[in-house]
């Protein structure tokens, strides 16, 4: 098995004001993880093959580790991990099954249901024999519940967990758990969530994930950001136009009509994954890199985003969407939203933040374009070509690219628009770019929360976009047909215009070869 390929250090900020007692727990040592909804989609296609990741590059030791997959669907061990093989080898080299085959014995599947006591006592007996079966003192081990489960039994699974399968933390050990999106439906709901599930666990033992905060280039942000002189004193409202964070699928709802019809593209993508973005696009320096300085940061940012006003916002709804057998006829639900944000602090007013989200549309990309002013006194006549833009590419093709305004090369005294460009294929070639949940899940066994969404911070997200939801929800605001495959409504185009955004016509940006 090959060691750690990608550097991480062991996490020096985990003791803060929120982690009181809990500093010193142990990093080594038994522990169990326990993906519950294992039966699931998202257990099959994210949380096993991300535990399967850490466990090829030697983040978890087969001498440490157990892992067990909890579900009603009665199933033995070895059917879930057939379920799930196929998903773990997609670069199936020789040595590469050899890691397969020993992470699934590492697999225990225990069914069970989610709201009686009878399934979780199992549970509990099956991790304690394991930590037995590794000479663990008692309490002394590591209990990670991973929530692969609709929200609708979160509060029941965790009284269930809360009543019998705690690790006794006093002794030194601890009990955590991972909760997925979304949390709720709005502020209310939400609310009552957080309320239920913080009854029975702490903060510091909450880790609300949200995956885009584990993807390469969204933690890179705060790099760019603070590292670089050349970019402090340039970001603000007096050198910045308009920011804009995009989220774009070609594909549609497949599969998921019936989930995501509840939900719509607001839910979905944008209150969550690219809100969470524009806080680190926005957010002033923190005072250090504790997650408790950070997400304070973050919140300070959530809480100056002014109300939404309906002229800021374009919805739309791919034409065929409602072909889909679980989804209603007359749903209103968007597909694709284009929402400006508008932050009201010293550093950010009158820069308007555009976040636009869609499923079948033209092309699969995620990217944050920050778009500079013009150069004042433009002498070369070159303002035509376009601004100056820096642009933060999340997917595919991992890049940071700023487009530059440079001399024609010959002997004209002409310009064009060219690029400075930082292509992680190229630049880091033989680099393995780990998925945002291998990530996430490596942080939440060290006990490090910064990149996970803080209680009030999701408070704060619900404040900013359940006004809107509402309006949707009641009909009052309706989506705008477009052809699957297109760019969505031309009226998005229309308030990005308005908004300030210059589009450089003629000008695509390439990612490089090899
Ligand atoms: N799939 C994805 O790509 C993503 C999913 N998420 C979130 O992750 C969580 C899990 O998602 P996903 O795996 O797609 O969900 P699934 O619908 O596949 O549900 C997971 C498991 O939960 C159990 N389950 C399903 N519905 C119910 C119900 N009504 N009551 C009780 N148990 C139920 C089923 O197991 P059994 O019947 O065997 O008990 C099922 O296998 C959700 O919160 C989702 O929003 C977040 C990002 C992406
Ligand atoms: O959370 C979600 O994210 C996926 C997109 O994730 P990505 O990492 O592939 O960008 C989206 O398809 C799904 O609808 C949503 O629930």
């Amino acid at each position: 098995m090959a060691s750690g390929q990608w550097l991480m250090k062991k996490s020096s900020c985990g003791s803060d004001s929120f982690s009181k007692g809990y500093e010193n727990v142990p990093e080594t040592g038994c522990l169990s993880i326990i993906v519950l909804g294992a039966s699931g989609d998202l257990a099959k296609k994210k949380t096993f093959p991300a535990l399967f990741n850490l466990y090829r590059q030697g983040f978890l030791q087969s001498n440490e580790v157990h892992i067990f997959g909890y579900a009603r669907t009665k199933i033995s061990d070895e059917e879930l991990r057939k379920r799930i093989c196929g998903y773990l080898c997609k670069d199936a080299s020789p040595d590469h099954s050899e890691d397969v085959s020993k992470f699934l014995q590492l697999i225990k599947y225990v069914s069970g249901s989610y709201d009686t006591e009878k399934g979780f006592q199992q549970l509990d007996k099956e991790i304690s024999e394991h930590e037995l079966a590794k000479n663990s003192a008692e309490g002394s081990s590591r209990r990670l519940f991973y929530f692969a489960l609709p929200p609708s039994v979160y509060p029941t699974v965790c009284k269930m967990i809360k009543k019998c399968c705690m690790n006794k933390s006093d002794l030194g050990g601890w009990t955590r758990i991972v909760v997925e999106k979304p949390f709720g439906k709005d502020l209310e709901s939400s609310e009552r969530l957080s309320a239920q599930i913080g009854e029975l666990f702490k903060e510091p033992q909450i880790y609300r994930i949200d995956h885009y905060l584990g993807k390469e280039l969204v933690q890179n942000m705060l790099v760019v950001r603070f590292a670089n002189r050349l970019f402090l004193p340039l970001w603000n409202r007096d050198n910045i136009d308009n920011v804009q964070i995009v989220f774009r699928e070609d594909f549609g709802t497949e599969g998921r009509g019936g989930y995501f019809d509840e939900y719509g593209i607001i839910r979905d993508i944008i209150q969550n994954h690219l809100l969470q973005v524009l806080c680190l696009v926005a957010m002033e320096r923190p005072v250090s890199l504790k997650p408790e300085h950070i997400r304070d940061e973050k919140v300070k940012v959530l809480q100056s985003v002014l109300p939404i006003k309906d002229e800021d916002v374009v919805l739309g709804q791919y034409e065929g969407y409602r072909d889909d057998p679980t989804v209603p006829n007359n749903s209103n639900t968007p597909t694709f939203a284009t929402v400006i944000l508008h932050i009201h602090n010293e550093r950010w007013e009158g820069v308007p933040f555009i976040l636009k989200a869609g499923k079948a549309l033209s092309s699969r990309k995620a990217e944050i374009r920050v778009q500079f002013k013009d150069a004042p006194g433009d002498i070369f006549k070159c303002k035509k070509q376009g601004r100056n833009e820096i642009v933060i590419r999340l997917q595919p093709s991992e890049a940071i690219y700023m487009k530059l305004t440079v001399k024609q090369p010959g002997l004209e005294m002409a310009t064009a628009q060219s690029e400075l460009d930082l292509s992680y294929r190229q630049r880091y070639q033989g680099v393995t770019i780990p998925e945002a949940y291998e990530r996430l899940i490596l942080d939440t066994i060290r006990g490090d929360q910064q990149h996970f969404v803080r209680r009030d911070e999701l408070k704060a997200a619900w404040e900013i976009f359940t006004p809107l939801l509402h309006r949707i929800d009641s009909g009052e605001m309706k989506p705008i047909p477009y052809e699957p495959g297109s760019r969505g409504p031309a009226q998005a185009d229309e308030l990005l215009a308005k908004a300030g955004y210059v589009q450089t016509h003629g000008y695509i940006w390439i990612p490089p070869t090899l």
